[in-house]
């Protein structure tokens, strides 16, 4: 998995290579903000949307993940049935119609009484259908890593109700250039390593 962020090295998740020193506690882990940034980049990964794939994860004090979710289709209708277009004339024929938001899917997933206080992490700015879900779950923050969509209306209309409501909004920039998931690197037995040179 990679973030199309900024600075230098990998992330890989493989404790011996990377860290010779086996009598230490490793310290350079994924910070909190990178590893839920890239869980939800990782639930966006189940999205059948061709164009735009979302993931949204909400956290709560503890730290603890009490929701998850991505885009796609509403229970029982089928992928292969729904349309995941949007030029067609007739709107019933285009996705934005059907499509749930990552961000809906992770709140109505809650594995919590609720997500009061909660940050939710999530892949692109929410939309203003969104940020009035988030704001009436009683979601505290939004962590988004992609703006791209700021001159948008429902973008614009979004940052005016988050602002208005009190949820605070922050970016998240990258600290590593990616998150690597390397299962043949975790499938090597670290005890047999020599330190790496
Ligand atoms: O806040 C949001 C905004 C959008 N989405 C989803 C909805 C659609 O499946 C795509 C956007 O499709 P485009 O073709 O890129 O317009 O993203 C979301 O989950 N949350
Ligand atoms: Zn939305």
């Amino acid at each position: 998995m990679a973030l199309n962020g900024r600075p230098t090295s990998p992330t890989t998740l493989n404790g011996s290579i990377s860290h010779p020193s086996q009598g230490e506690a490793r310290t350079d882990v994924l910070s909190w903000d990178s590893y839920f940034m890239a869980t939800a980049f990782l639930s966006a990964m189940r999205s059948k949307d061709p164009v735009t794939q979302v993931g949204a994860v909400i956290v709560n004090r503890q730290k603890r993940i009490v929701g998850i979710g991505y885009n796609g289709m509403p229970r029982g209708c089928p992928d292969d049935q729904m349309p995941w277009g949007k030029g067609h004339e007739d709107p019933c024929e285009n996705k934005f119609m059907y499509v749930c938001h990552a961000e809906m899917n992770a709140i109505l997933s809650k594995n919590a009484a609720d997500v009061e206080n909660c940050t939710i992490y999530v892949a692109l700015f929410p939309c203003n259908e969104c940020a009035k879900i988030i704001i009436q779950a009683g979601v505290r923050e939004v962590v988004y890593y992609s703006d791209k969509r700021n001159d948008d209306p429902a973008t614009r209309g979004s940052k005016r109700m988050l602002s208005q409501a009190g949820v605070q909004f922050r970016q998240f920039i990258p600290p590593e250039s990616q998150i690597v998931i390397d299962f043949h690197v975790i499938d090597h037995d670290s005890r047999s390593l020599t330190p790496a040179q």
